[in-house]
């Protein structure tokens, strides 16, 4: 079962700039997705266009009713200044029917209700950011959409927020979240949409992702004794391809580099038995690490695109 179906969209604006082509993926309730690429990739378009804001050039998105309302909080600001933080919020309830018991829970998630009372217009950026996500989640969804809703706001609320949607997800809401935050996009998302110059490079799978894009983890040993002759030279001859081995100076230690997807298992069997290892650590590389090293250039390659049938 789909809750949400993105067919085909292409967006033309009208200064003549493609900010989509040809951008379709499908998910299940109960997914978050992530929404991520560079500035100008499309994310706000694709997000306004799923929540009806905008609509597209060609091509259809299609939610499942049935399941309930979409929310979604945009990019850009929009709270009605002359209200207080609360009516701000309650403003939402009364309009989707939700009892005013959620208005007291969002204003107490999102730690606002200390400044509840103040007008729109008199509190900080983040707290105008927590009241936008407040919004949003009043009411109870089927569908949430929310364009990077951690920009602006400490990490520690950001953190929280990212959090509780993934609750709203877990619970069997979809949520599409768009964010430049790609370590808590891999804390929180099961999913992950990447978007470059207006097309779909990938729709997977956040940890398949990770693994397809060729991330490696890097295993690091310690001996008990320095490695005894023949001994590193020997080593290297049973070294598989993709592997990377450095051993140190002193032969104290080493570390072999591997593709994430091999695993710990195979470096331990290949570690001689004759060494007697007195420390191991292993660093894997994160969407952050791999994202950098393979998507940050503006210039598109031409890789196939990653996305499960
Ligand atoms: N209203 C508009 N009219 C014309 N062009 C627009 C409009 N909104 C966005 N664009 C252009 O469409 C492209 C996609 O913009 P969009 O805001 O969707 O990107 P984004 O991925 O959300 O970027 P960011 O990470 O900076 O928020 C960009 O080239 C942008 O300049």
């Amino acid at each position: 079962m789909r809750s949400l179906t993105v067919d085909q969209i292409t967006k033309l604006y009208r200064t003549g700039t493609e900010a989509l082509s040809g951008v379709s993926f499908a998910v299940e309730p109960g997914t978050m997705l992530a929404v991520v690429g560079h500035n100008g990739a499309g994310k706000s378009t694709l997000l306004n266009i799923v929540s009806g804001l905008i609509r597209p050039t060609s091509g259809t998105v299609t939610t499942d009713a049935r399941r309930g309302r979409l929310m979604w909080t945009p990019q850009r600001t929009m709270v009605d200044w002359s209200l207080t933080v609360r009516q701000n919020i309650e403003l939402v309830a009364r309009l989707t029917g939700t009892p005013g018991s959620s208005v007291d829970r969002v204003l107490e998630l999102l730690d606002l209700d200390k400044v509840q009372s103040r007008q729109a217009e008199y509190i900080s950026g983040g707290q105008l950011q927590r009241v936008q996500i407040g919004r949003a989640l009043v009411a109870e969804a089927a569908v949430y959409v929310l364009d990077e809703p951690t920009a602006g706001l400490d990490p520690a609320a950001g953190e929280l927020v990212m959090e509780h949607l993934r609750e709203r997800a877990a619970a069997g809401a979809t949520v599409l979240v768009s964010s430049h935050d790609l370590d808590a996009v891999e804390r929180t998302a099961s999913e992950l949409v990447l978007l470059d110059e207006g097309r779909l490079r990938a729709h997977l799978p956040i940890q398949e992702f990770v693994r397809r894009a060729g991330a490696t983890m890097k295993v690091n040993v310690v001996f008990a004794e320095p490695m005894p002759e023949p001994y590193p030279d020997r080593l290297d001859t049973a070294l598989p391809p993709e592997w990377t081995l450095q051993t140190d100076a002193d032969r104290t230690g080493l570390s072999v580099q591997v593709p994430l997807a091999t695993g710990l298992r195979p470096v331990l069997a290949w570690l001689p038995p004759e060494l007697q290892v007195q420390d191991l650590s292993a660093e894997k590389q994160s969407l952050r690490d791999v994202y950098l090293a393979r998507y940050a250039e503006r210039t598109p390659t031409p890789e196939s695109v990653m996305v499960q049938q």
